[in-house]
C-alpha cells in the first residue's frame, strides 16, 4: 500500500484528476497478513454512503460539461443529420413531447399497434427515428443506453414491412442481429409483445441451443427473425435458411457487431443476403456508442442518403447525468472483500439492492461467484458468463430479472442491451475492454429515466484506463474514500475470503489466473505495462488473492499454464520463464 493515492473529500475537476490518474504506476507492494495497512478511519465503514453523498454533491460542483472536448464536426458530404428539433423540448429523462397517438392521428401507425404500446409519450430517439424509418430511409441512430431504442426500430419496421406491405409468404421480412444471445431473446420477446395475437410471428436463433429444433421451428411462420451472427451463419450455410423476401435488416448494438470480433461473420452474412434479397432492403443501425471508425464501416451497410440521428449532443457524453459514477483504486486482493462488504452495507440501507457486477473474464466471474458464494452474504448471488450452458444463462437472467434484490456476477454477456428492472448499482471490477464497454455496462442501471449509480474498481496499475481520450467527457470521479483508507475495514472479509479460496477447486482458481494473464497481456498498451511487470502482478494475484499453494515457494508454487495456451498469448521467452508452464493440466478444462 505504498502508493500515494489522490486525496479524499476535495472535489478535483475531472480533467485534472485524470491527468493525475494517467501517471504510470509501478505495481505496489501488496499488504500481506503480516503487514496490514496502518490507518483505520471511520470513513472506511461505509463506501455506499460515500457514493450516495457524492451523488448529491455532484449538483453543487461546477458543471462537468465545462471540461467537454468538442467532437469533430460532421463532414460536408455526410448523410442527412437530424438534430433535436428546437421547438420540442425534451425532459431530462429523455422523454419527448411526441405522443405515440400523434402518429396514429397522422395515419402513420395503426391503432392495433398502438394498443400494444404501454406508454403515452415517445422517448427522444423514438420521436426522431420512427418517421424516417416509416418513410423507408436507412437510419444510423445513436442514443444513450436505456432510452427505448428497441421500440424505436421495432415499431416502425413492423408497421412498414408487415402491416403495410402485408407479405403473405410467412418468410422473414425483418432480420434483427444482436451481439449476444440474451439480448437477441429479449428483442424477440419485445417483438412478440408488439405483434400480439396478429398473424405476424417472430422467432429467435442463437448459439448454445439445439440447432435442429430451431430448423424445425423455422419451417413454421417467421416474419421477423432475431439472431446472433454465428448461429445465423450456421443456418445460412448449413441448414438452408433463405432470405428471398427480406426487406429490413437491423443491427442492434451496431458498433459491437461491426468491430473485429464479429466483422468476418457480418461480412459473410451480408454477402449471402445481398445475393438473395432485394437491393432496396432497408438498413437500420442502432447503438449508444458509435465512434467515427464505426461510422466509416457502417457506410457499407447503409445507403449514401441514410439519416444519421443522434440524440446525444456533440458536447455531451454517452452516459446519463443522473448516474453518479465513481472509481476507486484498490489492490486486486481487496476487490472481492470490498464486494462482500458492499453487499452487506448496501443491503442494510436498502433491502432492495440489486447490483450487476462485471468482471474482466468469464473465469474471473466464476471465481468471484464461487468465492463469495461461500460466505454468508445477505444478497442472493446469480452468475452468468460464457462458460455456463445456455439454459443456465437463461435461468440466471430470468431469476435475477424477477428478484427484488440480488447481485448478478457477470462477464460481458450482459454488458449491452439487457433491460433488467430495478438495478440500483453497476459495479465494474477491473479495467473494461474499452470506454464503450464501460458505458454500455453502466447503462444497465438508470434506464428509462430511473436513477442508479456506478462504481469502477481498479487496481492502481490499471488506472491509465481513466485517462483514455474517449472517457474525457464521462463524469466519473474518485470515490470520497481512498482504497488505502478503506482496506482496514476489509480485513475481516479478506480473512473469510482467504478461507473460501482455499476451499475452491484448483480448476476454478487456476483458470482465473490463466484468464487474467490472457486478458491483460492483450491490453498491455492500455495499461502502460511490460509483459514481465504484468507477469509479476499476475503471479502476485495467484498468491495474495487465489492463495495458490502458499506453502510452496518459487515457480512450482504458481498455478500451471498449458504451454500451448501461453504460446497463443505471444509471450516472450523471458516472460514464459516466470510462469509454471506444463504440457498437461491436472484437470480437464
Ligand atoms: N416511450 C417510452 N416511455 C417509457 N419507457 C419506455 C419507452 N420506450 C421504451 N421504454 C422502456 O425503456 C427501457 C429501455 O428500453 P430499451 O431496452 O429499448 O433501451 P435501449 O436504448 O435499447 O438500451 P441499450 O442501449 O442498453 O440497449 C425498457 O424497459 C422499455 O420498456
Amino acid at each position: 500500500m505504498s502508493r500515494a493515492l489522490p486525496s479524499r473529500g476535495i472535489y478535483t475537476p475531472p480533467n485534472r484528476r485524470r491527468q493525475g490518474a494517467s501517471t504510470r504506476s509501478v505495481p505496489s507492494q501488496r499488504g500481506t497478513d503480516t503487514n496490514p495497512p496502518k490507518r483505520v478511519t471511520e470513513e472506511t465503514i461505509d463506501l455506499l454512503g460515500s457514493i450516495r453523498a457524492a451523488s448529491t454533491s455532484t449538483a453543487t460542483v461546477s458543471s462537468p460539461h465545462e471540461n467537454f472536448v468538442q467532437r469533430p464536426k460532421r463532414q460536408p458530404d455526410s448523410p442527412i443529420n437530424i438534430s433535436r428539433p428546437a421547438s420540442r423540448p425534451v425532459s431530462p429523462t429523455g422523454i419527448s413531447q411526441t405522443r405515440f397517438m400523434d402518429f396514429v392521428d397522422q395515419g402513420k401507425i395503426s391503432k392495433s399497434l398502438l394498443s400494444k404500446i404501454p406508454y403515452e409519450f415517445c422517448t427522444e430517439v423514438q420521436a426522431q427515428t420512427i418517421e424516417p424509418i416509416l418513410s423507408g430511409s436507412d437510419v444510423l441512430a445513436r442514443a444513450k443506453t436505456g432510452t427505448g431504442k428497441t421500440l424505436a426500430f421495432l415499431l416502425p419496421a413492423i408497421q412498414r414491412h408487415l402491416l403495410e406491405f402485408n407479405p403473405k409468404h410467412g418468410r422473414p421480412s425483418i432480420l434483427v442481429l444482436s451481439p449476444t444471445r440474451e439480448l437477441a431473446m429479449q428483442i424477440e420477446k419485445e417483438a412478440q409483445r408488439v405483434m400480439g395475437d396478429s398473424i405476424w410471428k417472430s422467432q429467435v436463433v442463437v448459439g448454445g441451443t439445439n440447432v435442429n429444433s430451431e430448423v424445425l421451428k423455422l419451417k413454421g411462420r417467421c416474419d421477423l427473425l432475431v439472431a446472433t451472427p454465428g448461429r445465423l451463419l450456421d443456418h445460412l450455410q448449413n441448414y438452408g435458411l433463405k432470405f428471398e423476401h427480406l426487406r429490413c435488416l437491423v443491427l442492434d448494438e451496431a458498433d459491437r457487431l461491426l468491430d473485429q470480433g464479429f466483422r468476418r461473420d457480418l461480412e459473410k452474412i451480408s454477402k449471402i443476403l445481398s445475393g438473395e434479397s432485394p437491393a432496396t432492403r432497408q438498413a437500420l443501425l442502432f447503438s449508444a456508442t458509435i465512434s467515427p471508425d464505426v461510422q466509416q464501416i457502417a457506410q457499407l451497410y447503409l445507403s449514401p442518403k441514410h439519416a444519421f440521428i443522434s440524440t446525444v449532443k456533440e458536447s455531451d457524453d454517452s452516459t446519463h447525468e443522473h448516474v453518479a459514477q465513481e472509481f476507486i483504486l484498490l489492490e486486486t486482493e481487496w476487490h472481492l472483500p470490498m464486494l462482500a462488504k458492499f453487499m452487506v452495507d448496501s443491503t442494510q440501507k436498502n433491502p432492495n439492492t440489486k447490483v450487476i457486477c462485471f468482471f474482466t473474464t468469464a473465469r474471473a466471474t466464476a471465481l468471484a461467484a464461487a468465492a463469495l458464494g461461500k460466505l454468508k452474504l445477505p444478497l442472493p448471488i446469480y452468475e452468468i458468463h460464457s462458460r455456463k450452458s445456455q439454459s443456465q444463462r437463461t435461468k440466471a437472467t430470468q431469476q435475477f430479472t424477477e428478484a427484488s434484490s440480488g447481485i448478478l456476477m457477470s462477464s460481458d454477456v450482459t454488458a449491452r442491451g439487457i433491460d433488467i428492472p430495478g438495478i440500483t448499482t453497476v459495479i465494474q471490477v477491473g479495467m473494461p475492454m474499452n470506454p464503450e464497454q464501460y458505458i454500455h455496462r453502466l447503462g444497465r442501471t438508470a434506464r428509462a429515466g430511473k436513477t442508479g449509480s456506478g462504481l469502477l474498481i481498479l487496481a492502481p496499475w490499471e488506472q491509465r484506463f481513466l485517462a483514455h481520450k474517449d472517457l474525457r467527457t464521462v463524469p466519473i470521479k474518485e470515490a470520497n474514500i481512498s482504497g488505502e483508507a478503506m482496506t482496514p475495514s476489509l480485513m475481516p472479509w479478506r480473512d473469510n475470503l482467504n478461507k473460501a479460496m482455499l476451499s475452491l477447486d484448483d480448476k476454478t482458481r487456476c483458470t482465473a489466473y490463466q484468464a487474467m494473464l490472457g486478458y491483460y497481456s492483450g491490453n498491455l498498451k492500455a495499461m502502460g505495462l511490460s509483459q514481465s511487470s504484468l507477469t509479476l502482478i499476475v503471479n502476485e494475484y495467484a498468491k495474495a488473492t487465489l492463495r495458490w499453494k502458499l506453502d510452496v515457494t518459487g515457480k512450482e508454487g504458481l498455478p500451471p499454464i498449458l504451454r500451448r495456451t501461453a504460446g497463443k498469448m505471444s509471450l516472450s521467452t523471458e516472460t514464459k520463464a516466470q510462469l509454471n508452464l506444463v504440457a498437461q493440466l491436472p484437470f480437464t478444462e
